[in-house]
């Protein structure tokens, strides 16, 4: 039996799950798993919303064919042209050729651009409606809230925002698809890896597609977005999130990241976290730039005020995982953090150096000197680690009041 859950009586999810790609983009692990959404209302109009890759494409059909029989798909509304969600758009048009297709002036310029032209458009701009029978659809364009097409659905009568990328996360909907019937902790931190490497660039853009739709003044009972749970019990959860996430709120704690080829560069990692520790500091997490994968460093990066750099020289650079980290750190634009900076360098260095210049460019507080031992720490160095982490522990108290973490939910 295929899986298609009921969101209410006419209305369905119909997504697939996908276990089997390694990294989303090509880039980004995949070790749970990821879901792709779409959603189905059965009214006199029968309409989809967003489709899967097009490696999902014949059980999506499927399951699309099991709800409505000998019916017609009537309208196709792309929220979102990237293709892991418009994977299937040629294969639906082809089973159901009166289909139109709903969107903007931008999705259709994409659309073709990816699949070559289709006919049967049906354009849409900012507050237009659609009719499907009982049901009725609202377009709110969201550009930029990933791509320049990104646009939200809202059916009016259930009061459901087909919300595309934004409120999405990483790995796959095992058994569970709503917020009340997963564990939200794993999810929540699929979410905010999923925000902080693929939306979080874009954070005003979200906080313009936040204030829209509470401009409208209009109630939301669901949240239905393209990947991860759909949001029924909790939709003013993820909302609260989404916009601490792209206000770039933080919580208190230290990211320690380091590149590190013999275990020098990460002694001085260690020595400034017990430090930390010792002045009440209890998020504290440490990472080997070279074995855990970035996409986790930067969803903490996200999460925490505090963020310690260091890195071995290498053939007068940074240590490449390093390097890596710290442009996609720069290309993100996040705002508003303390720095610390540490390394090490047996000749004319490079590490240390480079952190230096990013530090300049982000203009974030920047705690102690940055330090730079030669070849291996000695007692000096690791003294200015403790002032890295005791200026740290400084800063990040002083913030401390009680209450004040914005992230204080009881799902999290
Ligand atoms: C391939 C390679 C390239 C290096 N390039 C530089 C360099 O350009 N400048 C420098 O001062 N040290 C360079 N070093 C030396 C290391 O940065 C130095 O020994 C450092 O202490 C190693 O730290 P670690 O134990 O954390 O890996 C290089 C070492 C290696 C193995």
């Amino acid at each position: 039996m295929l899986t298609t859950v009921n969101i209410s009586d006419s209305t369905y999810y119909i997504g697939v799950n996908d276990r089997e790609t390694y990294l989303f983009e090509n880039l980004w692990p995949l070790d749970k798993g990821v879901s792709y959404n779409s959603y189905l209302i059965n009214d006199d109009k029968v309409a989809v919303f967003d489709t899967v890759k097009n490696t999902k494409i014949n059980e999506y059909l499927e399951k699309i064919q099991s709800l409505i029989g000998d019916k017609d798909v009537d309208y196709l509304i792309i929220n979102h042209m990237e293709p892991d969600h418009s994977g299937a758009v040629k294969a639906l048009k082809a089973r159901y050729p009166n289909l139109q297709i709903v969107g903007n002036k931008k999705t259709f310029e994409i659309l073709e651009n990816f699949y070559g032209p289709m006919d049967t458009y049906h354009e849409v701009g900012e507050g237009d409606t659609l009719p499907l029978g009982k049901h009725e659809l609202l377009f709110v364009m969201t550009p930029m809230v990933h791509w320049p097409e990104t646009m939200m659905t809202y059916e009016t009568s259930q009061k459901i925002l087909f919300s595309g990328d934004a409120f999405g996360g990483f790995g796959s909907l095992d058994g569970g698809v709503f917020d009340d019937e997963v564990n939200l902790e794993f999810y929540m931190d699929e979410t905010r890896r999923y925000y902080s490497n693929i939306v979080g660039k874009y954070g005003s853009m979200v906080q313009k597609a936040l204030k829209k739709i509470n401009d409208l003044n209009i109630e939301i009972s669901v949240i239905a977005p393209t990947h991860g749970p759909v949001w029924r019990t909790s939709p003013e959860h993820i909302i609260r999130y989404y916009d601490c996430w792209s206000k770039g709120e933080t919580e208190e704690g230290v990211v320690i990241a380091y590149g590190s080829m013999y275990g020098n560069t990460q002694q001085m990692a260690d020595s400034i976290a017990r430090r930390l520790s010792d002045r009440g500091i209890k998020n504290i997490r440490i990472y080997d730039a070279s074995k855990t994968h970035m996409s986790y460093i930067i969803s903490d990066i996200w999460r925490f005020k505090g963020i310690i750099l260091g890195s071995c020289a290498y053939n007068t650079g940074m240590f490449p995982t390093m390097e890596a980290l710290v442009s996609k750190i720069d290309n993100s634009q996040i705002k508003n953090r303390f720095l610390g900076i540490f390394g090490t360098a047996s000749w004319s260095g490079g590490g240390v150096s480079n952190l230096n210049k990013f530090a300049e460019k982000t203009k974030w507080k920047q705690v102690g000197e940055s330090v730079e031992a030669l070849s291996s720490p000695k007692e000096a160095d690791f003294d200015k680690c403790q002032v890295i982490a005791d200026e740290m522990a400084d800063l990040l108290l002083e913030e401390r009041q009680p209450n004040r973490n914005a992230f204080s939910s009881t799902i999290y």
